[in-house]
């Protein structure tokens, strides 16, 4: 296990201009599509962080020639794809802990000639697959198992055609479903029967990314999404910052008083990273977005009853901020944050009420009332975004542990030093 990080304590207002890297969903859907296209193409501004390096590991064992950092390493950011015939197997993917990875691929891979085999972190074995699995069953797949790890047959085609899954658990079983169903001899029609779908945002990601690479998709009716059978264009990709890895940082203005701006903002987004200038907003502090840059200025915080459905991604922030509130908070519509890197909403409390907080479960989210906090340790639970609400708590409560850092890495690789920049270490 590595030295716990001891959290930096702000002990003046932060005050800070920072760059986050690209978007972990944008960059991981473009890097499917590039590969279905078959041609060459380029994706800028992308994610480097373990899980764009596990999907284009993925790609990699599937035949599709992919440098990362332009070629010959001359541009960080840039994933050079090259042109291929077909994706192949045998092949063994490794999933690591990335929903992006172990939903989007086998779908994929169902289009791929050969055995391809996968697997992931411990708790991937852990989380929601059944639906995705069973999905592509239905559709025509040879696929052996509900959960990771598991083989899939391919045979190079997939007939496709109509599906219905409860997809309440992940929009993700949605998206790596649609993202490759152009692909399919009949296309495909994903119809959703069942609670409500989170980050439908996400959803919305897919869709648009989809008609960008000239693929028809019709999402006009409720819960049902068609994708036409076709080729996907051979296209350029350019990837927004990750709207929710800036958040942690939003968060040090508003909890310390000072003012953070965070660059490149996009004007119109898919990210539901987007949604943390409401939230912040709703909490008392005054965010203002000018040309690409967005600048929160903390001034009070008051607690939120928020319903983030939508914004999953954003509760880990949310409840860092509501813990320090001077109200309490309600977090609701995010039951299906136990299917993610760990059970956040059981994470979420324990670790609060580790530092002497007063966090309570309930079936679809967390009651937060915020108490004087003390240091102690923070757990991770190998989980990013467990990591930053820490890093947050603990620019207020001195004595904050994280135990594990570095698993920031999954999504926002050089988080300490960024951290540490912020507060002009
Ligand atoms: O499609 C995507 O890129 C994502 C969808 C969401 O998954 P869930 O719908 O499982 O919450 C989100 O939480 C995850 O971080 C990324
Ligand atoms: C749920 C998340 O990740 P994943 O893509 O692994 O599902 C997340 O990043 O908040």
């Amino acid at each position: 296990m590595p030295q716990p990080w001891s959290a930096p304590v702000a002990t003046a207002p932060v005050h800070a201009t920072v760059t986050v890297p690209g978007s972990k969903s944008i960059t991981n859907r473009a890097l499917v599509l590039a590969a279905l296209s078959g041609g060459a193409s380029r994706v800028t501004g992308a994610l480097r962080g373990r899980d764009a390096d596990l999907m284009t590991g993925a790609l990699r064992a599937l035949g599709v020639p992919v440098e990362v950092g332009g070629v010959g390493g001359a541009d960080r950011d840039t994933v050079v794809l090259g042109a291929h015939s077909g994706l192949r197997g045998p092949a063994v993917i490794d999933c690591g802990l990335a929903g992006t990875v172990m939903r989007f691929v086998p779908p994929l891979a169902a289009l791929a000639d050969g055995e391809v085999r996968f697997d992931g972190d411990p708790r991937a074995r852990e989380r929601p697959m059944g639906t995705i699995l069973g999905a592509l069953r239905a559709l025509g797949a040879a696929v052996d198992g509900d959960a990771l790890p598991f083989t899939l047959a391919g045979t190079g085609a997939l007939p496709g055609g109509q599906v219905t899954i409860d997809a309440s658990a992940s929009s993700q079983f949605v998206s790596g479903l649609l993202l490759s169903g152009a692909g399919y001899d009949k296309g495909l029609t994903v119809r959703h029967e069942g609670r409500p779908v989170p980050s439908m945002p996400h959803i919305e990601m897919t869709v648009a990314m989809l008609r960008e690479a000239g693929v028809a998709v019709d999402d006009s009716e409720p819960d049902t999404w068609r994708v036409e059978p076709g080729p996907v264009a051979v296209r350029d990709w350019a990837v927004e910052p990750d709207l929710s890895n800036a958040t942690p940082f939003l968060a040090a203005a508003a909890v310390t008083g000072g003012e953070v701006t965070v660059t490149g903002w996009p004007s119109t987004t898919t990210q539901p990273g987007d949604a943390i200038r409401r939230i912040l907003s709703d909490m008392g502090a005054r965010v203002t977005l000018d040309g690409g840059a967005l600048t929160v200025r903390g001034a009070g915080l008051t607690g939120i009853d928020v319903d983030l459905s939508a914004e999953g991604e954003l509760a880990p922030t949310v409840a860092a901020l509501a813990a320090l509130a001077d109200g309490p908070s309600v977090l609701r519509g995010i039951a299906h944050l136990r299917g993610h890197e760990t059970d956040r909403l059981a994470a979420l409390a324990a670790e609060v009420n580790g530092l002497g907080g007063d966090v309570e479960e309930t079936a679809d989210g967390l009651v937060i009332r915020p108490r004087q906090l003390r240091g102690g340790p923070w757990r991770a639970y190998a989980d990013h975004r467990m990591a930053t609400a820490g890093a947050i708590v603990g620019l207020r409560v001195e004595g904050v542990a994280v135990d594990d850092i570095g698993t920031t890495a999954k999504t926002l690789p050089d988080f300490p030093e960024m951290w540490a920049r912020m507060l002009g270490a």
